[in-house]
């Protein structure tokens, strides 16, 4: 798996940059015999189960894992008219079993509703039974004919999140929109990844929902990427699949719905967003490793500077760090490249001069270099990581907030746009979109927006001039 050595292309050339790091850190390799189905090398699948350990440990707070099965009967799946509409294009079918032809053709699930919904209507009887929240992890099947990609667009979703929640009135199932959009804040603050909030036009929101709020990044190429998305579902699904209660009026009531998923476009976003050109650079949350010993080994003290080095892996491995030595025979310099390219947060150096003057050379993947106490390693890898996250957050933030651009004339958002994000006065109308839409060759992305680098007005719609709030317009994924 030994990838190959030399310069990554520079991030202006993003596609080739990508591409070129996926295999050069070890995240995915691309080269498994079906479009759109990729494998993941372990290193990859490693930052993957960080980052699936902090969506987790947000999700359990007030909800429940599960897992629901894989194939769907088609007599389930057409049931709901949007979202077979949605769907119908994109669905995977198995239609035998061995030899024989089945008599019912069961789908891959594009996404779960019409899998756990028929399963909700047995279980919810009664208002006691709500709010009821769970959610799986598993892997969705989407016959994408655009352009397939690792990790942002795949035909096998192989980390999809998807949360299904139950309850008894609109106001509640709306409150839960507003909990998960906080939670999803949460989880890209915790992957350092700055977010757009918005609220997508009725034309783009999910198959079968009411509305969908969206979190979007920008991507290194200025196109935004749609990183999760919550659904308010309102009664359409417990409608078609029979989700009632008995309310404590006696009555009984169709149950109101959310449904909210994050892929691993997550990931995506936190290699795109934080890499550079010498590779990963991995907030300390999301790496496998935190921090590399180099033992500088100098002639005859070698066995002294071994040692010394194991002691210091021991020590940071005994306050919870992950961290190990180096101890290949390899020029340090090659040893910095390799872990660079695998975004390792800290490189700590110890050699003889060190070890006479009792400190350690810590160096962080943004290049800043500190020499502390050996006594107080502990402490102070642990504040320079803490500062390192900051680092790398605000530099994300600052990167992002430079490629949106509040403008007010089509001219200006078709440039904007060339780089990231246009912010511009909408009436909300499906004209006006397309009138935007054709002008800057982009689409309008959300409205509503939230988001700590958008100051949000109103004002004259950039094409009719009618009542417009602000609206963001970019080129997608
Ligand atoms: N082909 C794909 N490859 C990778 N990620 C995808 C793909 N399609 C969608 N996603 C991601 O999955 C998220 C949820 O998908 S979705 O269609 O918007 N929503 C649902 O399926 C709802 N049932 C919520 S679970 C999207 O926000 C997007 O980030
Ligand atoms: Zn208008």
């Amino acid at each position: 798996m030994e990838a190959d050595t030399g310069a990554l292309p520079t991030k202006d050339d993003f596609s080739g940059w990508y591409n070129e790091i996926l295999w050069r850190a070890e995240i995915m390799d691309v080269r498994y015999p079906v479009k759109g189905l990729y494998v993941w090398y372990p290193h990859g699948f490693a930052i993957r189960k960080l980052a699936y350990q902090i969506l987790r440990d947000l999700m359990d707070r007030d909800h429940q894992e599960t897992m629901f099965p894989l194939l769907v009967p088609e007599t389930e799946f057409m049931k709901e008219a949007d979202h077979i509409k949605g769907f119908e294009n994109e669905v995977y079918w198995v239609t035998h079993g061995g030899r024989n032809e089945l008599d019912v053709p069961l789908a891959l699930r594009p996404t779960s509703e019409t899998a756990i919904y028929p399963m909700y209507a047995l279980w919810i009887r009664s208002h006691a039974d709500l709010p009821l929240k769970l959610y799986q992890i598993v892997n969705t099947f989407r016959y994408e004919t655009k352009h397939t990609r690792p990790l942002i667009r795949l035909r096998e979703i192989t980390s999809f999140k998807e949360a299904h929640t139950v309850h008894a009135t609109w106001e509640e199932a709306e409150r839960q929109v507003e909990e998960a959009i906080e939670l999803y804040r949460t989880f890209y603050q915790r992957l350092c990844v700055p977010v757009i909030i918005s609220r997508r036009p009725e034309w783009d929101k999910f198959p079968g929902a009411d509305y969908t709020i969206a979190v979007d990044t920008v991507m290194p190429d200025g196109k935004t990427l749609q990183i999760g998305t919550v659904h308010l579902l309102g009664d359409h699904f417990s409608k078609t699949y029979n989700i009632t209660f008995e309310g404590a009026d006696g009555e009984h009531h169709y149950a109101y719905q959310t449904c909210y998923g994050i892929s691993e476009r997550s990931i995506a976003a936190l290699i795109s967003v934080h890499g550079d050109d010498r590779g990963l650079v991995l907030p300390p949350e999301t790496a496998p490793l935190q921090a590399v010993i180099v033992p500088i080994i100098v002639g005859k003290r070698r066995d002294e500077v071994l040692s010394a080095a194991a002691a210091l892996e021991d020590d940071l491995k005994a306050a919870g760090f992950s961290v190990r030595v180096d101890t290949r025979d390899l020029r340090p310099g090659a040893k910095y490249y390799y872990w660079e390219m695998r975004g390792v947060p800290l490189r700590l150096e110890i050699g003889p001069r060190d070890i006479d003057a009792n400190t350690v050379v810590v160096v962080t993947r943004t290049g800043e270099k500190h020499a502390i106490d050996r006594r107080g390693v502990v402490e102070g890898v642990g504040s320079i990581l803490g500062r390192f996250r900051e680092e790398i957050f605000d530099r994300a933030g600052r990167w992002m907030a430079d490629r949106i651009r509040t403008v007010d004339t089509l001219e200006d958002a078709a440039d904007a746009v060339k780089s990231g994000v246009a912010v511009v006065h909408w009436c909300g109308s499906q004209d006006c979109a397309t009138a935007v839409e054709e002008a800057v060759d982009a689409s309008i992305l959300g409205s509503d927006i939230r988001s700590e680098y958008i100051l949000v007005s109103t004002g004259p719609c950039i094409v009719c001039g009618g009542t417009g709030r602000s609206a963001m317009v970019s080129r997608t994924y």
